[in-house]
């Protein structure tokens, strides 16, 4: 018996969260981990996720608790919250986890494993990216969208021989999408390229997925956009598909049109925080290091912070 701690129940901890808890709270003790009200909603009435993929709507884990320090000898731990909550969620998690807990972050971003690692320096921390379109509708009520959500994962390069075979039997238990690869580094690019262009381009123009693949001028930036970030993976050895723009806009066309980003919400709806240190701050970091030239991120990057 493991015991498995989702943290942050938002649109992907919320998603992915219901799904190992419905297939694993009776096998292993599933802890969900919330705070401020969506810790008093999902305490009250337990975790809600409006999805076509689940006519039974709510999901009552093992343990809610508000306080990551609550958390007792987890074996694998879900970290699912925005970028700027990361290092404090590592910080507090380095209190409470021993050297055997499995860390998988389901995050956005190319730099996350690298943020994990310098804060957790002995933990073994699979590299992955997701797939989803789901968010918080109000607190403790998450509603996804669209196809399925995917998770591709891998083994973590420091402990490269680690058995984790018990965290993909849980994943695949659980009836999650997902893909395993040894080595996960160009899928992390991969989704990078997607969700930083699109998720910039979406935050200037407050518009959709299906909007920038069909407006000429959000598609050009968006393009624009990726091209750097391919220059910059190609001078850091990062194997892409020589194809990979084309390949970014055919996959944002799998949307339905009219998805946001998680970005453009967060920008938007003046949320006070968002994750454009993560895309246009990374990207502008790299390039620097690797001399890429990133005028395209530095421009709507100025352009989103204007609009703030
Ligand atoms: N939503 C999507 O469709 C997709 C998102 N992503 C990426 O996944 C990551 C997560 O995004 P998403 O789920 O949308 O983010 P959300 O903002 O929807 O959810 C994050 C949740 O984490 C909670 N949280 C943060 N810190 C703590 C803490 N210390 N203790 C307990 N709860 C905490 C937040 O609480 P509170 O509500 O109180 O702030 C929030 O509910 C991001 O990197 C995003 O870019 C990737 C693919 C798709
Ligand atoms: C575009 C999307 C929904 C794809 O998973 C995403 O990653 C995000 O909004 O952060």
């Amino acid at each position: 018996m493991k015991h498995i701690v989702v943290i942050g129940l938002g649109g992907v901890g919320g998603y992915f969260g219901f799904k190992i808890n419905q297939a694993n709270s009776n096998k292993h003790q599933v802890s969900f981990i919330a705070r401020g009200e969506t810790f008093k909603k999902v305490s009250e009435h337990g975790l809600t996720l409006l999805s076509p993929e689940h006519p039974e709507k709510v999901t009552k884990p093992n343990a809610v608790l508000e306080n990551i320090s609550e958390i007792k000898t987890p074996d694998l731990v879900l970290v699912c919250v925005k970028e700027y909550d990361l290092e404090n969620v590592c910080q507090q998690l380095a209190t409470v986890i021993t050297d055997d807990t499995i860390i998988l972050p389901m995050m956005n971003g190319a730099d996350i494993y690298d943020r994990i690692r310098k804060v957790l320096p002995l933990n073994t921390i699979l590299p992955s990216c997701v797939y989803v379109a789901s968010h918080i509708k109000e607190k403790g009520i998450v509603e996804h969208k669209g196809k399925a959500g995917k998770l591709i994962f891998g083994r973590d390069p420091q402990h490269y021989s680690r058995d984790i075979d018990w965290v993909k039997a849980i994943i695949s238990d659980s009836g999650i999408h997902f893909s395993f690869k040894d080595n996960s580094l160009s899928e992390i690019w991969t989704k990078f390229i997607f969700i930083a262009s699109f998720g910039m381009v979406t935050a200037k123009y407050n518009s959709s997925i299906g909007q920038v693949c069909n407006d000429p001028q959000q598609h050009k930036e968006a393009a624009a956009i990726m091209e750097e970030i391919k220059q910059i993976a190609d001078r850091k050895n990062i194997e892409l598909n020589a194809d990979i723009v084309v390949n970014t806009f055919e996959k944002a066309a799998t949307f339905p049109p009219q998805t946001p980003t998680s970005l453009q919400l967060d920008v938007n709806t003046n949320k006070g925080a968002n994750e454009l240190e993560l895309f246009a701050g990374a990207i502008i970091k790299y390039g620097t290091e690797v001399d890429v030239p990133t005028p395209a991120t530095q421009k709507i990057y100025k352009e989103i912070k204007a609009g703030l």
